[in-house]
């Protein structure tokens, strides 16, 4: 038979990245959690990620800001999920602009397998500029869903979170207290 013995992609799964993108409070957790949902119902196998650093709900869960929640596996670097999403159908990823450089790497390889691979995270960071691994997904992305959520100040689409606490470091975690969603008008304001 022509063609026997080489590896091709299976048509009947095929691989691909989708990112959910936005500033904090917009839903992409709930958006994520929404699509795990639909593909634990259609009986895929599926296995959610998130860094192991992001404890603010629950150690092992996904939690969304209105506290809905999924099961997870914490880890420290991306290289894990290629080694635990290698043998599932579908892999969720929140958070995940605290992941290393690797995760496009690790992304596409899974999707060249044929995994559904989706992932949700931070665009931006508290000052407006790119976050961690997640431009490099969006360029490497079938699907790119970026979400806004409402400006605290003025009631527009906010596209960026604006920091409330002290602290310059890029990674501090935190919810109201120290984050609030911002149109770019209303981030730029103290400028
Ligand atoms: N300023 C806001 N704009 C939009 N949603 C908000 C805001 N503040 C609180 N929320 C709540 O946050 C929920 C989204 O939570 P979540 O999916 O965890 O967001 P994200 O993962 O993007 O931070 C919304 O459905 C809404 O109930
Ligand atoms: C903007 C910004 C955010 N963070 C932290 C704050 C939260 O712990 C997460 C984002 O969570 P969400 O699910 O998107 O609400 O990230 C940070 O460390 N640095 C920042 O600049
Ligand atoms: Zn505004």
């Amino acid at each position: 038979m022509i063609n026997e013995g080489i590896e091709r992609p299976n048509i009947f799964q095929r691989g691909s990245i989708e990112v959910i993108c936005g500033p904090m409070f917009s839903g992409k957790t709930e958006e994520l959690l929404r699509r795990l949902r639909r593909a634990q119902i259609a009986k895929l196998k599926v296995e959610i990620f998130k860094p192991s650093t992001d404890t603010r709900y629950d150690a092992t869960a996904v939690v969304s800001h209105d506290l809905n929640s999924i099961q997870s596996t914490p880890i420290e670097t991306s290289s894990s999920i290629l080694l635990l999403g290698s043998n599932t159908q579908v892999v969720g990823i929140d958070e995940a602009q605290f992941f290393d450089d690797e995760l496009p790497v690790v992304c596409e390889a899974l999707a060249n397998k044929g995994v559904r691979i989706i992932v949700a995270g931070l665009d931006m960071d508290y000052t407006g500029k790119p976050f961690g691994p997640i431009p490099k997904l969006m360029a490497i992305a079938e699907f790119v869903t970026k979400i806004t959520a409402v400006c605290m100040v003025c009631g527009a689409p906010a596209s960026r979170s604006y920091r409330l606490a002290a602290g310059r470091e890029t990674v501090l975690l935190g919810e109201k207290e120290s984050y609030e969603p911002r149109c770019r008008v209303c981030f730029n304001l103290d400028k």
